[in-house]
């Protein structure tokens, strides 16, 4: 009998509306909605192959190669058991001829090709490939938006890596949490104009993780309530609307604005919580620069970049692809690289990025140019598709039940 098995792909999503605060810590129910864009997996992914098996004694998870421990009553564990009563009722239930795949255990392997909690959502495509492995595997007939609920309860920012584009999580108003789901706004068809370029300022393990400190800014956070009721809500229908009608300034204003709020809610928690640094600072100030010059009238009046950051120092510049090869110059110009940069679009051909000339009309002052480093590596991206269905070759786990790939 053939094995009972599947492989997915799940992407990394980066908010621009940002989810910060949670109603119900067991559920993840969030206290506001919250809106991302799914980056391309063919640079940044998470790839999970989930097995089952009548031989296997106990769920089993290994990520990068490593078994992690699967605590009882922990997310993984929620995430796993509530798959297996989805395969019970909307397959075995329902067709008495289905193999009982509920009753076995699994066996779970997963990569991350980027650097695992390191504020690069590493949890969000993690817990987003599990739950889409699962489902294939369980041959479950849900659609995203119903696998979204599953995600959600592993990480509450997973629940957006289930589709591509441009994506809601609805926070949702029920105490089951069936109303707390991820819909897509637009697929990346819609607009795949959008680029992203990821500034790596640390990628090592944060100070107070995401989890922790949004419940630290729920019970200390005046702010955070302000927030939740009279901004996030019409930011959410306004960047909406910008998405719909690519109206990349719009976007840019409410994405850049809504960072900030984030990261003011943050110095409002007591005691405060600090996760962009100098260099985070100094990103900033070059695309508040850019944007001053590319706003003036004689220039066209609109913006050319949005920065946006989580729990971590590391910033995410949205813009259109025509602008990303300026931004590459002028970021390189401030913060010079110790490794050259691997260009996926081929944007600087064989001579490679040059010595960065500025936009005329731009104040240099603005930031002094850092040390190499300051910046440890870009990656150049942009707008991607949900989760894949891949193929027998790319199984992370051997015929013996057990992770072929060790990193
Ligand atoms: N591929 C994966 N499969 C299953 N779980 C994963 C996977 N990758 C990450 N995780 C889970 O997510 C945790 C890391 O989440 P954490 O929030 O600390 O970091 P991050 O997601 O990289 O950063 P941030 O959420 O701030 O962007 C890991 O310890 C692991 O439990
Ligand atoms: C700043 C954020 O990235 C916070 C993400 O928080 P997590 O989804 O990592 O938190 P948990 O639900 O506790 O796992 C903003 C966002 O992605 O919307």
């Amino acid at each position: 009998m053939a094995p009972f098995i599947a492989t997915t792909s799940a992407p990394v999503n980066i908010a621009c509306i940002k989810y910060w605060g949670k109603r119900d810590t067991k559920l993840i129910l969030p206290t506001n909605s919250s809106l991302s864009v799914t980056l391309d997996q063919d640079h940044l992914r998470s790839t999970t192959t989930s097995r089952a098996d009548p031989s296997f004694k106990e769920d089993r998870l290994w990520l990068n190669g490593v078994e992690e421990n699967i605590k009882s009553g922990g997310r993984m564990a929620t995430c796993i058991s509530e798959m297996k009563r989805m395969r019970k009722e909307l397959v075995e239930d329902v067709d008495a001829s289905a193999p009982k795949l509920s009753t076995f255990s699994v066996h779970i392997a997963s990569y991350n090709n980027f650097p695992t909690a390191a504020g690069l959502a590493s949890s969000a495509s993690g817990f987003a490939a599990l739950t889409a492995s699962l489902a294939a595997l369980y041959a479950l007939p849900s659609p995203p938006t119903t696998l979204s609920l599953i995600a959600r309860q592993g990480s509450g920012s997973a629940c957006r890596s289930l589709l591509g584009g441009f994506v809601a999580w609805n926070a949702g108003e029920l105490a089951s949490g069936l109303d707390s789901n991820a819909v897509q706004v637009a697929p990346e068809s819609h607009w795949p104009d959008i680029h992203a370029l990821i500034c790596v300022v640390s990628d090592t393990k944060k100070g107070t993780s995401s989890t922790s400190g949004m419940q630290r800014t729920v019970e200390t956070s005046a702010l955070l309530q302000h927030r939740i009721k009279h901004c996030v809500p019409q930011r959410m229908a306004d960047i909406s609307a910008a998405i719909l009608a690519r109206d990349f300034d719009r976007f840019a204003e409410i994405t850049m604005a809504d960072s900030n709020q984030f990261h003011a809610v943050c110095l409002d928690t007591a005691p405060p919580i600090f996760y962009m640094n100098d260099v985070s600072r100094a990103i900033i100030a070059v695309i508040e620069e850019y944007n001053r010059v590319a706003l003036l009238p004689e220039n066209g009046g609109k913006r050319k970049a949005a920065y946006t950051y989580d729990a971590g120092p590391n910033a995410v510049i949205y813009a259109p692809a025509a602008n990303i090869k300026e931004i590459i110059s002028l970021i390189i110009h401030y913060f010079p690289q110790q490794d050259a940069f691997k260009d996926p679009f081929g944007l600087f051909g064989t001579a490679g990025v040059g010595s960065g000339a500025l936009v005329s009309g731009f104040n240099e002052s603005v930031a002094k140019t850092w040390e190499a480093g300051a910046v440890k590596g870009l990656i150049h991206t942009r707008v991607g598709g949900g989760p894949r269905v891949l193929g027998p070759e790319e199984s992370l786990l051997g015929d013996n039940g057990l992770p072929l790939k060790t990193v």
